[in-house]
Protein backbone atom coordinates (compact mmCIF):
# COMPACT_ATOMS: atom_id res chain seq x y z
CA UNK A 1 0.00 0.00 0.00
CA UNK A 2 1.29 3.60 -0.58
CA UNK A 3 1.81 5.99 1.52
CA UNK A 4 -1.42 8.92 1.06
CA UNK A 5 -0.14 11.75 -0.23
CA UNK A 6 -2.55 14.46 1.41
CA UNK A 7 -1.00 15.31 4.70
CA UNK A 8 -3.31 15.44 7.20
CA UNK A 9 -4.07 17.60 9.92
CA UNK A 10 -4.48 15.35 12.95
CA UNK A 11 -4.43 16.14 16.86
CA UNK A 12 -1.32 18.41 17.39
CA UNK A 13 -1.63 18.21 20.82
CA UNK A 14 -1.44 14.60 21.99
CA UNK A 15 -1.30 15.24 25.39
CA UNK A 16 -2.33 18.13 26.93
CA UNK A 17 1.11 18.45 28.98
CA UNK A 18 2.88 20.67 26.72
CA UNK A 19 0.41 23.08 25.03
CA UNK A 20 2.26 26.31 25.17
CA UNK A 21 2.98 27.69 21.21
CA UNK A 22 1.66 24.41 19.98
CA UNK A 23 -1.24 26.34 17.75
CA UNK A 24 -0.72 26.54 14.05
CA UNK A 25 -0.49 29.86 12.70
CA UNK A 26 -2.35 28.93 10.06
CA UNK A 27 -3.78 25.70 8.05
CA UNK A 28 -4.36 25.80 5.05
CA UNK A 29 -7.51 23.90 3.14
CA UNK A 30 -6.19 22.22 0.10
CA UNK A 31 -8.46 20.03 -2.09
CA UNK A 32 -8.62 16.20 -1.30
CA UNK A 33 -7.39 17.06 2.13
CA UNK A 34 -9.67 16.51 5.28
CA UNK A 35 -8.76 19.42 7.31
CA UNK A 36 -9.47 19.32 10.94
CA UNK A 37 -10.97 22.26 12.07
CA UNK A 38 -8.66 23.81 14.44
CA UNK A 39 -11.20 25.80 16.93
CA UNK A 40 -12.49 21.98 16.99
CA UNK A 41 -9.05 20.80 17.44
CA UNK A 42 -7.53 22.87 20.02
CA UNK A 43 -11.01 23.91 21.60
CA UNK A 44 -9.47 22.71 24.61
CA UNK A 45 -6.59 24.83 24.65
CA UNK A 46 -7.74 28.13 23.85
CA UNK A 47 -6.75 30.92 26.41
CA UNK A 48 -3.59 29.18 27.08
CA UNK A 49 -2.13 29.23 23.68
CA UNK A 50 -0.41 32.04 22.42
CA UNK A 51 -0.94 32.41 18.81
CA UNK A 52 1.59 34.40 16.95
CA UNK A 53 0.59 37.53 14.79
CA UNK A 54 3.93 38.19 12.63
CA UNK A 55 4.23 35.14 10.81
CA UNK A 56 2.71 33.71 7.54
CA UNK A 57 0.26 30.92 7.19
CA UNK A 58 1.75 27.76 6.75
CA UNK A 59 0.94 23.82 7.47
CA UNK A 60 3.76 23.38 9.34
CA UNK A 61 4.58 26.64 10.88
CA UNK A 62 4.63 27.07 14.56
CA UNK A 63 6.67 29.40 16.09
CA UNK A 64 8.48 27.26 18.49
CA UNK A 65 9.52 29.70 21.55
CA UNK A 66 10.65 27.34 23.93
CA UNK A 67 14.43 27.66 25.15
CA UNK A 68 16.61 24.53 25.33
CA UNK A 69 16.58 24.02 28.82
CA UNK A 70 12.54 24.26 29.40
CA UNK A 71 12.23 21.68 26.26
CA UNK A 72 14.65 19.39 28.48
CA UNK A 73 12.22 20.22 31.67
CA UNK A 74 9.40 19.33 29.45
CA UNK A 75 10.53 16.25 28.12
CA UNK A 76 11.77 14.91 31.48
CA UNK A 77 8.24 15.96 33.04
CA UNK A 78 6.85 13.40 30.14
CA UNK A 79 9.02 11.26 30.81
CA UNK A 80 8.43 10.98 34.55
CA UNK A 81 5.68 9.44 36.35
CA UNK A 82 4.11 6.74 38.49
CA UNK A 83 6.93 4.57 36.59
CA UNK A 84 9.33 5.34 39.13
CA UNK A 85 7.46 3.84 41.87
CA UNK A 86 7.95 0.21 40.50
CA UNK A 87 11.92 0.68 40.10
CA UNK A 88 12.79 -1.09 43.20
CA UNK A 89 10.83 -3.58 42.94
CA UNK A 90 11.67 -4.79 39.56
CA UNK A 91 15.62 -4.56 40.57
CA UNK A 92 14.53 -6.83 43.28
CA UNK A 93 13.77 -9.71 40.71
CA UNK A 94 16.35 -8.76 38.64
CA UNK A 95 19.59 -8.15 41.05
CA UNK A 96 21.62 -4.71 40.61
CA UNK A 97 23.91 -5.68 37.27
CA UNK A 98 21.30 -7.33 35.51
CA UNK A 99 18.73 -3.85 36.18
CA UNK A 100 21.14 -1.51 34.98
CA UNK A 101 21.90 -3.54 32.19
CA UNK A 102 18.17 -3.57 31.51
CA UNK A 103 17.78 0.18 32.23
CA UNK A 104 20.49 0.92 30.20
CA UNK A 105 19.11 -0.87 27.40
CA UNK A 106 16.24 0.73 27.58
CA UNK A 107 17.07 4.03 28.05
CA UNK A 108 19.79 3.53 24.85
CA UNK A 109 16.66 2.21 22.58
CA UNK A 110 14.20 5.31 23.99
CA UNK A 111 16.94 7.64 22.61
CA UNK A 112 17.37 5.36 18.85
CA UNK A 113 13.18 5.41 19.01
CA UNK A 114 13.47 8.98 19.48
CA UNK A 115 15.90 9.08 16.44
CA UNK A 116 13.74 7.29 13.97
CA UNK A 117 10.89 9.90 14.97
CA UNK A 118 12.61 12.94 13.88
CA UNK A 119 14.46 11.97 11.02
CA UNK A 120 10.35 10.74 9.72
CA UNK A 121 9.01 13.63 10.85
CA UNK A 122 11.91 15.57 9.31
CA UNK A 123 10.94 13.93 5.92
CA UNK A 124 7.29 14.95 5.71
CA UNK A 125 6.54 17.77 8.12
CA UNK A 126 5.34 16.40 10.71
CA UNK A 127 4.71 17.77 14.41
CA UNK A 128 2.21 14.41 16.00
CA UNK A 129 2.84 11.00 16.34
CA UNK A 130 -0.34 9.84 15.16
CA UNK A 131 -0.04 11.84 11.53
CA UNK A 132 3.35 9.70 11.09
CA UNK A 133 0.97 6.86 11.57
CA UNK A 134 -1.25 8.70 9.08
CA UNK A 135 1.98 9.36 6.73
CA UNK A 136 2.66 5.80 6.75
CA UNK A 137 -0.21 3.68 6.46
CA UNK A 138 -3.19 5.78 5.95
CA UNK A 139 -6.08 6.34 8.43
CA UNK A 140 -5.79 2.57 9.83
CA UNK A 141 -2.33 3.89 11.01
CA UNK A 142 -3.36 6.93 12.15
CA UNK A 143 -5.75 4.85 14.37
CA UNK A 144 -3.47 2.32 15.69
CA UNK A 145 -0.85 5.04 16.42
CA UNK A 146 -4.25 7.26 18.31
CA UNK A 147 -5.50 3.78 20.10
CA UNK A 148 -1.90 3.22 21.67
CA UNK A 149 -1.37 6.34 23.31
CA UNK A 150 -5.16 6.16 24.95
CA UNK A 151 -4.31 2.91 25.89
CA UNK A 152 -1.01 4.10 27.70
CA UNK A 153 -2.58 7.46 28.45
CA UNK A 154 -5.96 4.96 30.05
CA UNK A 155 -2.32 3.20 32.11
CA UNK A 156 -1.33 6.01 33.58
CA UNK A 157 -4.69 7.35 34.95
CA UNK A 158 -5.09 3.89 36.25
CA UNK A 159 -1.42 3.99 38.07
CA UNK A 160 -2.49 7.45 39.38
CA UNK A 161 -5.33 6.12 40.98
CA UNK A 162 -4.23 2.95 41.87
CA UNK A 163 -1.56 5.38 44.20
CA UNK A 164 -4.35 7.05 45.39
CA UNK A 165 -5.94 4.07 46.41
CA UNK A 166 -3.46 2.46 48.39
CA UNK A 167 -1.37 5.82 49.71
CA UNK A 168 -4.64 7.85 50.59
CA UNK A 169 -5.85 5.71 53.83
CA UNK A 170 -2.43 5.72 55.22
CA UNK A 171 -2.39 9.88 55.12
CA UNK A 172 -5.80 9.81 56.73
CA UNK A 173 -4.80 6.97 59.25
CA UNK A 174 -1.80 9.45 60.32
CA UNK A 175 -3.80 12.26 60.64
CA UNK A 176 -6.51 10.92 62.26
CA UNK A 177 -3.64 9.23 64.80
CA UNK A 178 -4.77 5.92 64.58
CA UNK A 179 -3.06 3.56 65.62
CA UNK A 180 -4.21 0.41 63.35
CA UNK A 181 -5.84 0.12 60.38
CA UNK A 182 -9.92 -0.37 60.82
CA UNK A 183 -13.21 -1.25 58.80
CA UNK A 184 -14.13 1.84 58.60
CA UNK A 185 -15.19 3.19 55.36
CA UNK A 186 -12.57 6.81 55.34
CA UNK A 187 -10.14 4.15 55.51
CA UNK A 188 -10.76 1.77 52.26
CA UNK A 189 -8.60 2.95 49.34
CA UNK A 190 -12.18 1.97 47.19
CA UNK A 191 -14.29 3.81 48.61
CA UNK A 192 -11.55 7.13 48.50
CA UNK A 193 -10.34 6.50 45.21
CA UNK A 194 -14.62 7.02 44.25
CA UNK A 195 -14.64 9.72 46.23
CA UNK A 196 -11.53 11.73 45.10
CA UNK A 197 -12.85 10.84 41.35
CA UNK A 198 -16.28 12.41 42.17
CA UNK A 199 -15.20 15.41 44.30
CA UNK A 200 -11.80 16.37 42.55
CA UNK A 201 -11.19 14.95 39.20
CA UNK A 202 -14.60 14.88 37.65
CA UNK A 203 -15.05 18.69 37.92
CA UNK A 204 -11.77 18.89 37.20
CA UNK A 205 -12.02 16.77 34.06
CA UNK A 206 -15.18 18.93 33.32
CA UNK A 207 -13.65 21.91 32.02
CA UNK A 208 -13.90 23.20 28.96
CA UNK A 209 -9.85 24.14 28.78
CA UNK A 210 -7.29 23.05 30.55
CA UNK A 211 -6.32 26.32 31.40
CA UNK A 212 -3.83 27.02 34.02
CA UNK A 213 -4.08 23.39 35.42
CA UNK A 214 -1.94 22.31 32.21
CA UNK A 215 0.91 24.07 34.31
CA UNK A 216 0.45 21.66 37.34
CA UNK A 217 2.75 19.32 35.22
CA UNK A 218 5.97 20.99 36.68
CA UNK A 219 4.71 20.65 40.14
CA UNK A 220 4.60 16.81 39.67
CA UNK A 221 8.41 16.59 38.77
CA UNK A 222 9.08 18.44 41.52
CA UNK A 223 6.93 15.76 43.93
CA UNK A 224 9.30 13.07 41.96
CA UNK A 225 12.04 14.96 42.93
CA UNK A 226 11.34 15.30 46.31
CA UNK A 227 10.15 11.78 46.90
CA UNK A 228 13.72 10.25 45.23
CA UNK A 229 15.38 12.75 48.13
CA UNK A 230 13.49 11.17 50.42
CA UNK A 231 14.24 7.20 49.43
CA UNK A 232 17.80 7.98 49.80
CA UNK A 233 17.72 9.65 52.97
CA UNK A 234 15.60 6.83 54.21
CA UNK A 235 18.23 4.11 53.05
CA UNK A 236 20.16 5.62 55.73
CA UNK A 237 17.57 5.85 58.40
CA UNK A 238 15.38 2.37 58.42
CA UNK A 239 17.43 0.16 59.87
CA UNK A 240 17.86 -3.57 57.60
CA UNK A 241 16.34 -6.09 58.57
CA UNK A 242 13.05 -4.97 59.42
CA UNK A 243 11.96 -7.35 62.51
CA UNK A 244 9.29 -9.14 60.66
CA UNK A 245 6.78 -8.84 64.07
CA UNK A 246 6.97 -4.88 64.02
CA UNK A 247 5.61 -4.91 60.17
CA UNK A 248 2.62 -5.38 61.66
CA UNK A 249 2.74 -3.18 64.74
CA UNK A 250 1.82 0.48 64.56
CA UNK A 251 2.77 3.09 66.94
CA UNK A 252 5.48 5.59 67.73
CA UNK A 253 8.83 3.70 67.93
CA UNK A 254 12.01 4.77 67.42
CA UNK A 255 14.36 3.61 64.66
CA UNK A 256 16.65 2.92 67.62
CA UNK A 257 14.18 0.84 69.09
CA UNK A 258 13.73 -1.01 65.73
CA UNK A 259 17.74 -1.48 65.44
CA UNK A 260 17.71 -3.21 68.65
CA UNK A 261 14.88 -5.50 68.20
CA UNK A 262 16.43 -6.38 64.80
CA UNK A 263 20.12 -7.03 66.46
CA UNK A 264 17.81 -9.90 68.38
CA UNK A 265 16.90 -11.65 65.30
CA UNK A 266 19.76 -14.14 64.14
CA UNK A 267 23.08 -12.57 62.58
CA UNK A 268 23.13 -14.77 59.52
CA UNK A 269 19.30 -14.63 59.32
CA UNK A 270 19.76 -10.37 59.13
CA UNK A 271 22.74 -10.85 56.93
CA UNK A 272 20.63 -12.82 54.19
CA UNK A 273 17.80 -10.43 54.57
CA UNK A 274 19.81 -7.68 53.94
CA UNK A 275 22.59 -8.42 51.35
CA UNK A 276 22.22 -7.08 48.16
CA UNK A 277 21.65 -9.30 45.12
CA UNK A 278 23.45 -8.59 42.14
CA UNK A 279 21.49 -10.96 39.49
CA UNK A 280 18.59 -12.86 40.04
CA UNK A 281 16.11 -14.75 38.20
CA UNK A 282 12.66 -15.24 38.85
CA UNK A 283 8.45 -15.67 37.71
CA UNK A 284 9.05 -11.84 38.77
CA UNK A 285 11.87 -10.76 36.88
CA UNK A 286 9.31 -10.90 33.74
CA UNK A 287 7.83 -7.96 34.80
CA UNK A 288 11.03 -5.89 34.51
CA UNK A 289 11.04 -4.67 30.80
CA UNK A 290 7.37 -4.12 31.29
CA UNK A 291 7.84 -1.63 34.08
CA UNK A 292 11.14 0.11 32.39
CA UNK A 293 9.57 0.54 29.23
CA UNK A 294 6.07 1.98 30.46
CA UNK A 295 8.69 4.43 32.80
CA UNK A 296 10.33 5.62 29.25
CA UNK A 297 7.23 6.12 27.45
CA UNK A 298 7.15 9.77 26.63
CA UNK A 299 7.24 9.64 22.69
CA UNK A 300 3.99 10.88 22.04
CA UNK A 301 5.10 14.29 23.47
CA UNK A 302 8.63 14.32 21.46
CA UNK A 303 7.05 15.76 18.36
CA UNK A 304 5.17 18.63 20.20
CA UNK A 305 8.18 19.47 22.46
CA UNK A 306 10.07 19.34 19.03
CA UNK A 307 7.34 21.77 17.93
CA UNK A 308 7.69 23.88 20.58
CA UNK A 309 11.69 24.44 20.21
CA UNK A 310 12.81 27.91 19.24
CA UNK A 311 15.31 27.34 16.13
CA UNK A 312 14.63 23.32 16.19
CA UNK A 313 16.71 21.23 14.60
CA UNK A 314 17.37 17.39 14.71
CA UNK A 315 20.10 17.80 15.77
CA UNK A 316 19.20 20.06 18.61
CA UNK A 317 15.93 18.07 19.65
CA UNK A 318 18.17 14.68 19.91
CA UNK A 319 20.30 16.41 22.21
CA UNK A 320 17.22 17.75 24.10
CA UNK A 321 16.06 14.18 23.81
CA UNK A 322 19.21 12.96 25.26
CA UNK A 323 19.61 14.79 28.11
CA UNK A 324 16.02 14.29 29.16
CA UNK A 325 16.66 10.89 28.91
CA UNK A 326 19.74 10.68 30.46
CA UNK A 327 18.63 12.80 33.93
CA UNK A 328 15.46 10.53 34.37
CA UNK A 329 17.83 7.40 34.24
CA UNK A 330 20.32 8.88 36.73
CA UNK A 331 17.36 9.53 39.02
CA UNK A 332 15.17 5.64 37.95
CA UNK A 333 18.34 3.85 39.09
CA UNK A 334 18.73 6.14 42.13
CA UNK A 335 15.46 5.39 43.59
CA UNK A 336 15.49 2.00 42.37
CA UNK A 337 18.73 1.24 44.41
CA UNK A 338 18.25 3.37 47.30
CA UNK A 339 14.50 1.62 47.69
CA UNK A 340 16.07 -1.56 46.87
CA UNK A 341 19.11 -0.88 49.55
CA UNK A 342 16.11 0.03 51.69
CA UNK A 343 13.89 -3.10 51.66
CA UNK A 344 16.03 -5.76 49.31
CA UNK A 345 13.59 -8.59 48.77
CA UNK A 346 10.41 -7.07 51.21
CA UNK A 347 10.35 -3.61 48.39
CA UNK A 348 6.41 -3.89 47.23
CA UNK A 349 5.25 -2.89 43.49
CA UNK A 350 4.35 0.49 44.65
CA UNK A 351 7.96 1.66 46.42
CA UNK A 352 5.99 4.64 47.87
CA UNK A 353 3.70 2.34 49.96
CA UNK A 354 6.49 0.11 51.72
CA UNK A 355 7.33 2.79 54.06
CA UNK A 356 4.20 2.02 55.78
CA UNK A 357 6.28 -0.92 56.95
CA UNK A 358 8.29 1.38 58.72
CA UNK A 359 6.87 3.75 60.85
CA UNK A 360 3.62 5.28 59.97
CA UNK A 361 4.14 8.44 61.06
CA UNK A 362 7.05 9.52 59.98
CA UNK A 363 6.39 12.78 58.93
CA UNK A 364 8.68 13.18 56.43
CA UNK A 365 7.18 10.16 54.04
CA UNK A 366 3.63 11.81 55.05
CA UNK A 367 4.79 14.54 53.06
CA UNK A 368 5.97 13.25 50.45
CA UNK A 369 2.72 10.80 50.40
CA UNK A 370 0.45 14.32 50.40
CA UNK A 371 3.19 15.67 47.30
CA UNK A 372 2.48 12.68 45.37
CA UNK A 373 -0.93 12.26 46.03
CA UNK A 374 -1.34 16.03 45.36
CA UNK A 375 0.56 15.35 42.39
CA UNK A 376 -1.49 12.36 40.71
CA UNK A 377 -5.07 13.61 41.81
CA UNK A 378 -3.76 16.81 39.65
CA UNK A 379 -2.11 14.74 36.69
CA UNK A 380 -4.89 12.43 35.61
CA UNK A 381 -7.39 15.17 34.15
CA UNK A 382 -4.63 16.77 32.30
CA UNK A 383 -4.26 13.40 30.94
CA UNK A 384 -7.44 12.55 30.58
CA UNK A 385 -7.74 15.24 27.78
CA UNK A 386 -6.37 14.22 24.94
CA UNK A 387 -7.77 10.78 25.65
CA UNK A 388 -11.55 12.57 25.23
CA UNK A 389 -10.59 14.15 22.40
CA UNK A 390 -8.90 11.12 20.57
CA UNK A 391 -12.07 9.55 21.90
CA UNK A 392 -14.07 12.19 20.07
CA UNK A 393 -12.08 12.66 16.66
CA UNK A 394 -12.53 7.98 16.09
CA UNK A 395 -15.98 8.17 17.26
CA UNK A 396 -18.01 11.76 16.46
CA UNK A 397 -15.45 13.03 13.94
CA UNK A 398 -16.28 16.95 12.62
CA UNK A 399 -19.09 17.07 15.15
CA UNK A 400 -20.24 20.58 16.98
CA UNK A 401 -18.71 20.76 20.44
CA UNK A 402 -21.16 19.21 22.48
CA UNK A 403 -21.55 19.93 26.58
CA UNK A 404 -23.95 16.47 27.13
CA UNK A 405 -21.11 14.06 25.21
CA UNK A 406 -18.10 16.15 26.52
CA UNK A 407 -19.18 15.21 30.03
CA UNK A 408 -20.51 11.61 29.12
CA UNK A 409 -16.99 10.61 28.13
CA UNK A 410 -15.66 12.04 30.55
CA UNK A 411 -17.71 10.22 33.39
CA UNK A 412 -17.98 6.99 31.03
CA UNK A 413 -14.17 7.00 31.20
CA UNK A 414 -13.84 7.92 35.43
CA UNK A 415 -16.10 5.10 36.22
CA UNK A 416 -14.29 2.59 33.78
CA UNK A 417 -10.91 3.26 35.18
CA UNK A 418 -12.17 3.11 39.03
CA UNK A 419 -13.36 0.01 38.27
CA UNK A 420 -9.86 -1.10 36.61
CA UNK A 421 -8.53 0.40 39.43
CA UNK A 422 -10.86 -1.15 42.40
CA UNK A 423 -10.33 -4.97 40.35
CA UNK A 424 -6.90 -4.66 40.15
CA UNK A 425 -5.12 -6.51 42.70
CA UNK A 426 -2.00 -4.18 42.31
CA UNK A 427 -0.14 -1.52 40.68
CA UNK A 428 1.96 -4.40 39.29
CA UNK A 429 -1.07 -5.75 36.79
CA UNK A 430 -1.09 -2.21 35.28
CA UNK A 431 2.63 -1.23 34.67
CA UNK A 432 2.65 -5.57 33.02
CA UNK A 433 -0.70 -4.97 30.93
CA UNK A 434 0.54 -1.36 29.90
CA UNK A 435 4.31 -2.06 29.77
CA UNK A 436 4.13 -5.21 27.42
CA UNK A 437 1.44 -4.20 25.05
CA UNK A 438 1.28 -0.23 24.24
CA UNK A 439 4.59 0.83 25.47
CA UNK A 440 6.62 -1.42 23.31
CA UNK A 441 4.22 -0.31 20.19
CA UNK A 442 5.05 3.36 20.94
CA UNK A 443 8.82 3.02 21.75
CA UNK A 444 10.08 0.20 19.22
CA UNK A 445 7.72 -0.83 16.79
CA UNK A 446 5.55 2.49 15.82
CA UNK A 447 8.58 4.37 15.12
CA UNK A 448 10.39 1.49 13.51
CA UNK A 449 7.55 0.54 10.88
CA UNK A 450 6.69 4.25 10.49
CA UNK A 451 10.23 4.91 9.62
CA UNK A 452 10.76 2.09 7.62
CA UNK A 453 6.95 3.47 5.46
CA UNK A 454 7.36 7.39 5.40
CA UNK A 455 11.78 7.41 4.27
CA UNK A 456 11.77 6.77 0.22
CA UNK A 457 13.13 4.61 -0.92
CA UNK A 458 15.15 6.61 -3.13
CA UNK A 459 16.60 8.22 -0.28
CA UNK A 460 17.22 4.97 1.57
CA UNK A 461 16.99 2.17 -0.16
CA UNK A 462 14.94 -0.96 1.86
CA UNK A 463 18.09 -2.80 2.27
CA UNK A 464 20.04 -0.04 3.33
CA UNK A 465 21.66 -0.26 6.99
CA UNK A 466 19.22 2.07 8.60
CA UNK A 467 16.20 0.58 7.53
CA UNK A 468 17.23 -3.04 7.97
CA UNK A 469 18.46 -1.13 11.47
CA UNK A 470 14.69 -0.12 11.84
CA UNK A 471 13.16 -3.41 10.97
CA UNK A 472 15.24 -5.02 13.51
CA UNK A 473 14.41 -3.02 16.22
CA UNK A 474 10.53 -3.23 15.35
CA UNK A 475 11.03 -6.98 15.62
CA UNK A 476 13.32 -6.59 18.69
CA UNK A 477 9.88 -4.51 20.09
CA UNK A 478 7.86 -7.50 18.93
CA UNK A 479 9.91 -10.13 20.70
CA UNK A 480 9.83 -8.09 24.22
CA UNK A 481 6.30 -7.68 23.86
CA UNK A 482 5.31 -11.27 23.07
CA UNK A 483 7.86 -12.74 25.75
CA UNK A 484 7.10 -10.11 28.55
CA UNK A 485 3.14 -10.85 27.52
CA UNK A 486 3.41 -14.66 27.82
CA UNK A 487 5.42 -14.71 30.60
CA UNK A 488 3.33 -12.07 32.76
CA UNK A 489 0.21 -14.42 31.85
CA UNK A 490 2.21 -18.00 32.70
CA UNK A 491 2.48 -16.33 35.87
CA UNK A 492 -0.95 -15.36 36.38
CA UNK A 493 -2.21 -18.76 35.39
CA UNK A 494 0.40 -20.61 37.26
CA UNK A 495 -1.03 -18.35 40.46
CA UNK A 496 2.77 -17.97 41.17
CA UNK A 497 2.72 -14.30 41.44
CA UNK A 498 3.62 -12.70 45.13
CA UNK A 499 3.37 -9.08 43.26
CA UNK A 500 4.56 -7.49 46.77
CA UNK A 501 1.06 -6.43 47.08
CA UNK A 502 0.45 -3.44 48.49
CA UNK A 503 -2.40 -3.95 50.90
N1 LIG B 1 4.15 8.96 30.07
C1 LIG B 1 3.71 7.77 30.38
O1 LIG B 1 2.89 7.26 29.70
C2 LIG B 1 4.20 7.03 31.58
C3 LIG B 1 5.37 7.65 32.26
N2 LIG B 1 6.58 7.38 31.56
C4 LIG B 1 5.42 7.11 33.68
O2 LIG B 1 6.43 6.64 34.14
O3 LIG B 1 4.45 7.17 34.40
Amino acid sequence: MDAPLQTEMVELVPNGRHLEGLLPVGIPEADNQRVEDPRQSCVESKGFLQKSPSKEPHFTDFEGKTSFGMSVFNLSNAIMGSGILGLAYAMANTGIILFLFLLTAIALLSSYSIHLLLKSSGIVGIRAYEQLGYRAFGTPGKLVAALAITLQNIGAMSSYLYIIKSELPLVILTFLNLEKQTLVWYLNGNYLVILVSVTVILPLALMRQLGYLGYSSGFSLSCMVFFLIAVIYKKFQVPCPLPSNLTNITGNFSHMEVAEKAQLQGEPEAAALCTPSYFTLNSQTAYTIPIMAFAFVCHPEVLPIYTELKDPTKRKMQHVSNLSITVMYVMYFLAALFGYLTFYDRVESELLHTYSQVDPFDVLILCVRVAVLTAVTLTVPIVLFPVRRAIQQILFQNQEFSWVRHVLIATVLLTCINLLVIFAPNILGIFGIIGATSAPCLIFIFPAIFYFRIIPTEKEPARSTPKILALCFALLGLLLMTMSLSFIIIDWVSGNSQHGGSH
